[in-house]
């Protein structure tokens, strides 16, 4: 069933586990998503980006929409980082249940009344709001953000952030960044900030740049002709030590976009005659779906639904 994302992710910070939201740019990678949801019985969230929506429009909200309503767990449709009121907004007429102001590059008080302004207007629709206080590293959706300039999110801040806002959960930086490579061997997560701001909070917390980047995807990625540096993402230990903590909305795409790509090199480097495109796209699918069961068992969202 098609829910809100705090129908779902009340329940899991207060179960203390994490649910999986997953970006999605087509068909193929919607139904990895929520088939795999339906098959572990676990709540999930499915993602559009601004890109995404350039992309893919009405025509991929309304497969995810329809992909949600008929599916026997709950689904939330989300809008990822969107950059401004009017995103948001546009994104709720679409059809999204819940939807990301991200003003965390603004200061804090210009982040506060963007933010109030998309929570008002999104409450009274009766969709749920994300919004973001601190700076990821590496590329932010609309700018980038250097090492120095990132900051992690003050835990008292958070508190007043909150308060000012009544932002329903809230993207927190904890060292984290978007894309494959998220730092030398272990990525660096600020566990004890976590676990203060999920000390002092009560809200559903977010990780961006969750994913995880396996060993085997890259290793089937470069075995298939991709190039890829020494990528790797955060370990399945320290985002189930982060759901403890008070993270129960966990951002991954770059897991997602890995495997898809894998399972289209496979097929066109294995089987070079190949030309169906259910071939083609159906191995992706198959690997992406492997990739959301992994996650959801990480998370310990599976019979949650
Ligand atoms: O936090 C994350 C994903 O983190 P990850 O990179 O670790 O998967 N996200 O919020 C996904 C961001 C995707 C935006 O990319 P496009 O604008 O190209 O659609
Ligand atoms: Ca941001
Ligand atoms: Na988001
Ligand atoms: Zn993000």
């Amino acid at each position: 069933m098609l829910v809100t994302g705090k129908d779902i992710l009340v329940p899991a910070r207060a179960g203390k586990y994490g649910v999986g939201a997953f970006n999605t740019n087509n068909m193929e990678i919607t139904q990895a998503i929520i088939h795999t949801a339906e098959k572990l019985r676990s709540p999930v969230i499915v993602q559009m980006s601004e890109g995404a929506i350039k992309y893919g429009g009405q025509d991929l909200a309304n497969i995810v929409k329809d992909l949600a309503t008929r599916a026997t767990v709950p689904v939330a449709l989300h809008l990822d980082h969107g950059s401004s009121y009017e995103s948001c907004l546009k994104a709720i007429k679409m059809g999204f249940t819940s939807v990301m102001i991200d003003a965390s590059h603004h200061p804090f008080e210009e982040n506060v009344a963007e933010t109030r302004r998309v929570v008002e207007a999104a409450h009274i629709m009766g969709i749920s709001v994300e919004a973001e206080l601190g700076r990821l590293g590496g590329i932010e959706e609309h700018i980038v953000v250097d090492e120095k300039d990132a900051f992690l999110t003050d835990p008292e801040e958070a508190v007043q952030f909150i308060e000012q806002t009544g932002t329903d959960y809230l993207a927190i930086a904890i060292g984290t960044s978007h894309g494959a490579y998220k730092g030398k061997g272990r990525p660096y997560i600020d566990q004890a900030r976590i676990a203060r701001i999920g000390e002092l909070t009560t809200i559903p917390l977010v990780a961006h740049g969750s994913s995880g980047v396996p060993a085997e995807i890259t290793r089937r990625f470069r075995e298939a002709g991709g190039e890829i540096g020494d990528a790797v993402g955060i370990a399945d230990d320290d985002l189930r030590e982060a759901c403890q903590h008070g993270i129960a909305k966990v951002n991954v795409d770059t897991d997602l976009r890995l495997a898809s790509t894998v399972g289209i090199r496979e097929v066109l480097k294995n089987t070079p005659k190949e030309f169906d495109p259910r071939k083609i796209f159906g191995l992706a699918r198959e690997v992406m779906s492997q990739i959301v069961e992994h996650k959801m068992g990480v998370l310990g969202s599976v019979g949650k639904a």
